[in-house]
């Protein structure tokens, strides 16, 4: 009865999809805001007008790419421990066969609109991080992609513990074609069109199209193929203002760079999508309370583990002190919901594999096979049971 009961909790759990991952979003900027100012007096205005553009448009963006520097990108060195990431920060290199774009640095321009309104900060925080008290935005660069450029799939340097994930705002530069950002996460995909909003948009005033997503999410920018695709990339943290670099990093603090920090009025977001036990993972929820309801079914207590589908950039003390359960994103927020709904206990238990170990490497499988290789007698433990196991 309870084996059965336990079964239903596990197929029900494993029923569940991924919950929000993502959200975006369009404003209109103040007015007289869309202009960006680079070295040598140049300054660009956006959206570069009637198509084709006038030359004088068209000799400020020239001016804008001449400014501009090949984007390198940070390939990563980075462990995985199971339900925690612990990011090592890799090489950083230009190669254009995985990323060929320009960017500018934020030291090298100035815009009206480098700062994200406080509405997407509460939006995305809304989604992205229910629960913060404070969401800021840090402006990494400036990201240009003209015709063939491109940046394959990646996943962001992650930043820390605060680091809840990357926001992107495309600017209305003009029309362009391709560039889309596909993210895919847990073997669902979201296609985020700038081209189809950007071109939207421009029947009326222009607007900034805006992007966020959890630090974990692989992402990618389709190639550009006509057009000029402009958007600022920011780095999301639930705090007040970005985290300081570590000395003898090339970063001082964000505000030291000269970064837009804002603090958003987030219980603003009166519309945010809270998740809720009883109507997000019902089946889950009412086979749970069918165990639990169940005298036969550890009647001294016990441990049920789950695996974080996440990965969070922090410590082991961080995510289970400091951060926990606040920090945790969709999926892992929505079980902790449901389990503390049912007055059970929860916390993490870290399990960790080594350095060395390939980012796909699945110690569960690996000891399983051991097992089966030295013929072990009856049923394999499943991998909540291993799991719980080798975490102590
Ligand atoms: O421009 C975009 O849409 C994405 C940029 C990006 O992924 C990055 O800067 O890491
Ligand atoms: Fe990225």
């Amino acid at each position: 009865m309870a084996a059965e009961g336990e079964d239903l909790l596990r197929q029900r759990l494993a029923e569940l999809g991924p919950k929000p991952w993502h959200a975006s979003g369009s404003l209109q900027p103040p007015q007289g805001s869309l202009t960006l100012s680079f070295e040598h007096e140049g300054r660009i205005s956006l959206p570069l007008g009637a198509e084709p553009p006038p030359d004088d448009a068209l000799q400020a963006l020239q001016a804008l790419l001449a400014a501009a520097s090949p984007s390198p990108f940070a390939k990563q060195a980075s462990l995985f421990g199971w339900g925690i990431y612990v990011g090592c920060r890799g090489k950083t290199v230009v190669d254009p066969s995985y990323r060929a774009a320009l960017e500018l640095a934020p030291g090298a321009f100035e815009s009206g609109v480098a700062l994200p309104p406080t509405g997407v900060l509460a939006e995305a925080a809304a989604v992205l991080a229910p629960d913060a008290r404070d969401m800021c935005a840090e402006l990494i660069k400036l990201n240009i992609y003209g015709p063939g450029a491109f940046f394959k799939a990646h996943r962001d340097t992650p930043m820390g513990a605060k680091h809840v994930g990357s926001l992107v705002v495309c600017l209305p530069c003009g029309p362009h074609q391709g560039g889309d950002l596909v993210l895919r996460h847990q073997g669902q995909e979201h296609r985020w069109s700038t081209a189809e909003a950007v071109a939207g948009a421009a029947a009326g005033a222009p607007h900034l199209q805006w992007c966020a997503f959890f630090a974990d999410v692989e992402h990618e920018v389709l190639p550009v193929s006509a057009g000029y695709r402009l958007t600022f990339s920011y780095n999301l943290y639930s705090a007040p203002r970005p985290p300081a670099a570590k000395a003898g990093g090339k970063r001082k603090a964000g505000e030291q760079r000269g970064l837009p920090t804002t603090r958003a009025s987030l219980a603003a977001a009166a519309h945010a999508p809270e998740l809720s036990a009883d109507r997000d993972a019902p089946g889950a929820v009412a086979a749970l309370r069918t165990l639990l309801a169940d005298s036969t079914w550890h009647p001294g207590g016990g441990k049920l583990g789950v695996i974080l589908r996440h990965k969070y950039a922090a410590g082991l003390e961080g995510l289970r002190d400091n951060m926990f359960p606040a920090a945790l994103k969709g999926r892992d927020r929505l079980l902790y919901a449901m389990f503390a709904s049912c007055g059970l206990e929860v916390r993490t238990s870290p399990i960790f594999k080594g350095w060395e170990e390939p980012e796909d490497y699945d110690p569960y499988e690996d000891a399983m096979a051991g097992l089966q290789f030295r013929g072990e007698q009856g049923p394999l433990p499943t991998r909540e049971e291993w799991y719980l196991q080798a975490s102590g």
